[in-house]
């Protein structure tokens, strides 16, 4: 996959919703019911980080929930992404971006969402062909300002921050040329999913799909 499609393809997903949810997920048997409350809420876009032992089954479950489109995300090295393509990842997010990561990616067929923070990392993407971005860590890396600022010289690509995005700011961010969606943990918080509240998860996902972009 050359980074074009890469882009074409990590495109299309970021704009299935205002939102994708960030999922920090500890337990498989979780997977189905959460992806199937975001879903139901209006997100269909769906982010695992692999920051648990689980999220590679929690992958493959959520892989099989109609309507979803399932990503893994925090790949850091390129045996994250055979993993990653092996559990059933239509998409890859991580928080910055390294040649090797990008090689593995590209060869595996897995559209990368990768990060970049600096206008010199979103060149070094954009050099490469990726015009659609990660911005992480969005709000300490300046938030929206920053990124409306970066807009002005580097219109042709398109962002969706990540990191420190919430419901009241996320319109902040949406309402830029440059942003396609946001991504975030809020619609997925750890109260709920240990409680296996997937009403108030649904809830919450609504009301984020909502988000006027
Ligand atoms: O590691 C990755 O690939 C990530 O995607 C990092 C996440 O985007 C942020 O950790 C989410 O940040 P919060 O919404 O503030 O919890």
């Amino acid at each position: 996959m050359t980074p074009y499609e890469a882009s074409q393809s990590t495109e299309s997903i970021c704009r299935l919703a205002p939102v994708i949810p960030v999922l920090v997920v500890h337990d498989p048997a979780q997977a189905r019911p959460l992806a199937e409350a975001l879903v139901r809420g209006g997100l269909p876009a769906l982010e695992v980080t692999l920051r648990t032992p689980a999220a590679l089954e929690v992958i493959a479950e959520m892989a099989q929930v109609a309507g979803g489109t399932v990503g893994a995300g925090t790949l850091l090295t390129p045996a994250d992404v055979a993993l990653a393509v092996e559990a059933g990842a239509r998409f890859g997010v991580s928080p910055g971006s390294t040649p090797v990561l990008l090689d593995a990616a590209e060869e595996a067929g897995l559209p990368m969402l990768a990060g970049a923070a600096t206008a010199t990392e979103a060149m070094a993407l954009l050099d490469r062909g990726y015009t659609v971005q990660k911005f992480f860590p969005a709000e300490a890396a300046g938030g929206a300002r920053a990124l409306a600022a970066l807009a002005a010289p580097l219109p042709q690509i398109r962002f969706c921050p990540t990191g420190g995005i919430g419901l009241s700011n996320a319109p902040d961010y949406l309402a830029l040329s440059n942003t396609l969606c946001v991504g975030g943990s809020w619609v997925a918080p750890k109260t709920a999913l240990e409680a296996g509240d997937w009403n108030a998860i649904e809830t919450l996902a609504a009301e984020a799909a909502r988000l006027p972009r």
